[in-house]
Parts: structure tokens; C-alpha cells; sequence
């Protein structure tokens, strides 16, 4: 591939507040790729990938740093081209030279921000309304953490307060078109809003977003080991190439149901929405009973102990299996990477339970409505303590 700043193109970088966890990162790559789709009508744009870490909840701290991570680690990024052109940043930082950012635009919300009946789309370049997170260099450029790069740096800094989808930022970042060899970088890029939420463009770019082989590899082998549990027999293959993907499709999911349990920030953040252990496995017998499975298998942020408290909780008749993968394989694909493997293996369950409002339940829905499972099957969330009928999710159905 290409290395370094090719003449021709032109180059979007993007960056997140630094607090947003690995799921909500990856529903905003979604919203910078179909945005980079339409400023391709406008020149010859490349989307680059901004490494993955430090995230707050990567916390393991026997494995080694976990920053500058490209996303061929987690992703498949040759699936990610078949939808727009990408670049890994580490494949446009030359050997040596700087990598001189020409633009580099803090969005920022309006500081008056807006009421629901008045929502109009609307930005405006001024003041920064918080200092930004960059400090100027003896030359007079910009230096920033840019995910620990020392070799970046930005001229034209500026703060735009934002409010509105991305197709808004058209007009700023196309004028770049008429010359080439431009970076351009978006500092929050989660203020933005979806150009196509839901839509055909969403899918096809929610869709290009398969992972490494290696986790899928990973997964499947815990899958035949310890559920039972194969593409073939479950009816969850997918043809290799995402575009030869149809709407038919029709799932049917491994001998065991799922429940994503989040715990950690959620215990209080969300308390009133979080079940007691007690509640939950109560919750995953039910479906697991009603179904006639054996195996509950739960992905969790949870700690061992906790997953021993649901264990006790649970019938004896019902088995429960966690992901405990091996230090070697732990320091390999790291604290994302075993996250990816059990977000694959709930994604081929028979059953799924999510966390309310949780992105990482969210991406299992996704990768759930594009294999073709029942709506009923995987649109469910845990119910804290005493209420069994709490609402739903939202049921967001591929379009494709
Ligand atoms: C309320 C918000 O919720 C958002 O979380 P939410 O959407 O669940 O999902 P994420 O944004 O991905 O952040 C949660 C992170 O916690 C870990 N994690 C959560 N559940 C599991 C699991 O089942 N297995 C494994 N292995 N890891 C898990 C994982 O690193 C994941 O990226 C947060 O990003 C925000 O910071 C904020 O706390």
C-alpha cells in the first residue's frame, strides 16, 4: 500500500473526545465513512484510521501498553475498502518527515445550546468555548496527543461550534478539493450527527466493518469447544465478501443464549436500569428454559467474582459458560480484541440479552439483524429488579 502523503489526494483525519469507549467510536467511523462516500463526489478523498487507545476501559495492565493500535488488529481492512477508501495513519506517517495537518477543526456544541423545539442545523467558526486539548510549537504549528504521534503537527487551528449532520461540514472540507495532498482533521468527531442513520448508506458501511479473521478464528474455536457450535450447523455463514450479502438471509444460532451483562460504570451510572445478579440469571433462565437450552453463555465487563455470584444463582441444570481466554492470547488480541470474540459469540446465539442502552450491545443487534435472525431474538434487553416487562430496544432493522 501506499506510504506517506500521496500527491493527488486528500486525506480526513479524525479524532474523538477521549473519554468515548471502543463501541461509540466505532458507530461514529460509520458516520465519517458515509460522509467521506459523498466528499468523494468532490475529489479524491481518503478516510484515515485513527489508531485505537488508550481507552478508559482498557484496563488490564498485565499485557503490555495498549495505544497506537491499528485497526487491522480488530478489523478486516481490506472489507473496510470495499465501502470507502482507507488509510491506517501509521501507513501515512512517512519514515521520518512531519506530517503537516493543514486544517484542523475542535468542533465544539454551541454554548447556548438548544431547545427541543427550535433544533436547526446550524455552524459557526468562533471562539473556542473551552481551550482546546493543543499547544503551540516553536515554529508557530500545533502539536496535540494525536494518539502519541511526536511527527504531527497542525497549522489553521480553529473551533467550530456545531450543531447538525456531517453532510453540514460539506462546503468547509470540499473547498480543499480544488488542490490536492490536503489533510484535513476533525478534532470530536462523535458532535456530528448521522447522514443516513439506519439507512442504506449506514448498512453498507456498518456491514464492511467485519473483523480480523484472527478473532473470528478465535471465536468459532470456543464456539465448537464449549457450545457446540458452528456456522454450518447454526445457519450463520456469510458469504466472504460483505457486498454479496442478502436480505434473505436467515439465521438460526448456535444451542445457547446470551446475555451481554455490563457492569463497572453502569452499576452506577445506570443503576436503575441494571438487574442484580440474582435478576439477571433469572432473566437468562427464563429464555434459556422456554427454548430448551443448556448453555448460557454471558459477555461481561464484570469481574470473576461476579460471574461466580450468577453461576450461583443459576439452576443446576444450566450451564454457564464466560470467555476466559489464555494470557498468550490475552497479550495477542488484547483487552479489544477478547471484548470482539465475545461480542461474535453472542452474535451467534439462538437468544441474545442486552445491556440497556449499551453501544456494545448495540453493535451485537447490528451484526445479528445483517446474519438474519428474528427480530424477537435479538431486540431484548435485562430488566432491573422488579419489572419484567421494561421497554424494549428499539428495534433498527437492515436496509439494504
Ligand atoms: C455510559 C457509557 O457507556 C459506554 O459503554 P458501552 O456503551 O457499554 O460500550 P463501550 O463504549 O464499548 O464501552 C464499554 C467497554 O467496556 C468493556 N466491556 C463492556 N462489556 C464487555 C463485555 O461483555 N466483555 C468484555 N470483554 N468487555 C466489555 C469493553 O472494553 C467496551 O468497549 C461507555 O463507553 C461510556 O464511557 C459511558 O460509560
Amino acid at each position: 500500500c501506499d506510504r506517506g502523503v500521496v500527491t493527488g489526494r486528500n486525506y480526513l483525519m479524525y479524532d474523538l473526545n477521549p473519554a468515548e469507549g471502543f463501541n461509540l467510536r466505532r458507530d461514529v467511523y460509520i458516520r465519517i465513512a458515509v460522509f467521506v462516500k459523498r466528499l468523494q463526489q468532490h475529489g479524491d478523498w481518503v478516510l484515515v484510521l485513527p489508531p485505537w487507545g488508550p481507552l478508559p476501559h482498557w484496563k488490564s495492565k498485565d499485557i503490555g501498553e495498549q495505544l497506537k493500535l491499528p485497526w487491522k488488529k480488530f478489523f478486516n481492512v481490506e472489507s473496510l475498502v470495499k465501502y470507502v477508501t482507507v488509510v491506517e495513519l501509521s501507513d501515512l506517517l512517512s519514515d521520518k518527515k512531519t506530517l503537516l495537518v493543514n486544517q484542523l477543526i475542535y468542533l465544539q456544541h454551541f454554548q447556548d445550546g438548544w431547545n427541543d423545539e427550535k433544533w436547526e442545523e446550524k455552524y459557526k467558526f468562533e471562539e473556542c468555548i473551552k481551550k482546546p486539548p493543543y499547544w503551540e510549537t516553536k515554529g508557530g504549528l500545533v502539536k496535540g496527543w494525536f494518539w502519541g504521534y511526536e511527527n504531527i503537527e497542525a497549522k489553521n487551528v480553529s473551533c467550530l461550534s456545531f450543531q447538525g449532520h456531517y453532510k453540514k461540514l460539506l462546503p468547509i472540507l470540499s473547498k480543499h478539493s480544488k488542490t490536492s495532498g490536503k489533510v484535513v482533521m476533525i478534532d470530536r468527531g462523535e458532535i456530528p450527527l448521522h447522514d443516513d442513520y439506519g439507512g442504506v448508506n449506514y448498512w453498507k458501511a456498518r456491514r464492511s466493518m467485519r473483523y480480523s479473521d484472527h478473532l473470528y478464528s478465535l471465536a468459532n474455536q470456543f464456539r465448537r469447544e464449549f457450545l457446540e457450535s458452528d456456522d454450518e450447523r447454526d445457519e450463520t455463514l456469510l458469504p466472504s465478501d460483505w457486498r454479496d450479502e442478502s436480505v434473505e438471509l436467515k439465521a438460526k444460532g448456535g444451542n445457547y443464549v446470551c446475555g451481554h451483562l455490563r457492569r463497572q460504570d453502569f452499576l452506577y451510572g445506570r443503576a436503575s436500569d441494571v438487574p442484580s445478579l440474582e435478576f439477571a440469571a433469572k432473566q437468562l433462565e427464563k429464555i434459556a428454559l422456554l427454548l430448551d437450552v443448556q448453555n448460557i453463555f454471558v459477555a461481561s465487563d464484570g469481574t470473576n467474582q461476579e460471574m461466580e455470584k450468577l453461576r450461583s444463582y443459576l439452576s443446576p441444570k444450566f450451564r454457564l459458560v464466560v470467555y476466559l481466554p489464555s494470557f498468550e492470547t490475552r497479550k495477542e488480541i488484547l483487552d479489544g480484541g477478547v471484548a470482539i470474540v465475545e461480542q461474535i459469540i453472542c452474535s451467534r446465539a439462538r437468544h441474545f440479552i442486552g445491556s440497556f442502552e449499551s453501544t456494545f450491545s448495540f453493535r451485537i443487534q447490528e451484526e445479528r439483524e445483517i446474519l438474519g435472525f428474528p427480530s424477537n431474538s435479538t431486540f431484548n434487553r435485562f430488566c432491573a429488579d422488579g419489572n419484567n416487562s421494561c421497554e424494549q430496544p428499539a428495534k433498527w432493522k437492515k436496509v439494504m
